[in-house]
């Protein structure tokens, strides 16, 4: 049995602000209830815009929830409740009032597993679009190829778009899916582990595609991953169950964190 020799005062809390201007999306005293169980206990975070913010934790500390609630994706779950404050381009968005289809067209996002639509390559990306009554074919061409170009998929499927999605390789399938969120010009791309099911070949390739993208994103992942948290991000979070412990450069939470917590979860001595 592994006995917890370091005690920790998980009261002890360091984190990065921005100044008005340079933040793309803030939450205040967030908090996400299962149930009676409080799986978020009210963060105020925020996040710099143009930059990639990984948020990193043991499992269960509550990343995903978190991540989830931001374009409010946990209104899907019927035990879930979500309150406190989420401000996008000056609106909290976790407002009743908030028309969260039209939100998630501003705030998307890339899921853990690849999920392209059984349609073809090109479908996946006009499918939204069509359906809000886009129908110039010109238009949707250019949109196409700018959203693969983007994605850093155009040059292996130019000459393929009407092929299957379901026959591209796992990676190309994700940078598909990539390509398919930023189709629809969001702002804020929130990515939830979008490499943990991809080869290492594959991972890379995500990871320099979000280190492009973010010249015209704001890029929020979950990653288990410390390398790729070290590799891709610019900024680091580490939560501990449901609370925001340190928020820094990602340099300085790798090579000199404030709290002993987060060094000894990065250097794997605990989680
Ligand atoms: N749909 C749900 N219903 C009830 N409890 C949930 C649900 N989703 C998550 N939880 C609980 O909320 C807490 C946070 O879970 P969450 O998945 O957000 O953590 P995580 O840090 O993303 O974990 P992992 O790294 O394992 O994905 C956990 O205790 C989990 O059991």
């Amino acid at each position: 049995m592994r006995r917890e020799l370091v005690e920790y005062n998980w009261n002890e809390k360091h984190i990065v602000s921005f100044d008005k201007d340079e933040i793309s999306l803030e939450t205040k005293d967030l908090r996400v209830f299962y149930g009676k169980k409080e799986a978020i206990k009210g963060i105020d975070m925020q996040f710099k815009k143009n930059k990639i913010t990984a948020l990193i934790g043991p499992s269960g500390s509550g990343k995903s929830t978190y991540l989830r609630s931001l374009n409010r994706m946990n209104d899907t779950i019927a035990s879930a409740k979500v309150t406190g404050e989420i401000w996008y381009e000056g609106i909290d968005v976790n407002r009743p009032e908030i028309n969260v289809y039209e939100m998630r067209k501003e705030i998307g996002m890339v899921f853990q597993r690849p999920n392209p639509f059984a349609k073809s390559i090109y479908r996946n990306i006009t499918f939204a679009l069509e359906r809000n009554g886009l129908k110039d074919k010109k238009v949707l061409d250019e949109i196409v190829e700018t959203s693969l170009k983007q994605a850093a998929l155009w040059d292996q499927v130019k000459d393929d778009l009407h092929k299957s999605a379901l026959s591209l390789s796992g990676g190309q399938k994700q940078r598909l899916c990539i390509a398919r969120a930023i189709a629809v010009k969001p702002n804020i791309l929130l990515m939830d582990e979008p490499a943990s099911a991809l080869d290492p070949i594959s991972t890379v390739q995500v990871e320099e595609t979000m280190m492009a993208l973010k010249e015209h994103y704001t890029i929020i992942i979950v990653t288990h991953n410390m390398q790729q948290a070290a590799r891709a991000s610019d900024y680091t979070a580490f939560f501990y169950d449901g609370d925001l412990i340190e928020y820094d450069k990602t340099k300085t939470i790798f090579q000199n964190a404030t709290l002993p917590s987060t060094s000894d979860y990065i250097s794997g001595r605990f989680g």
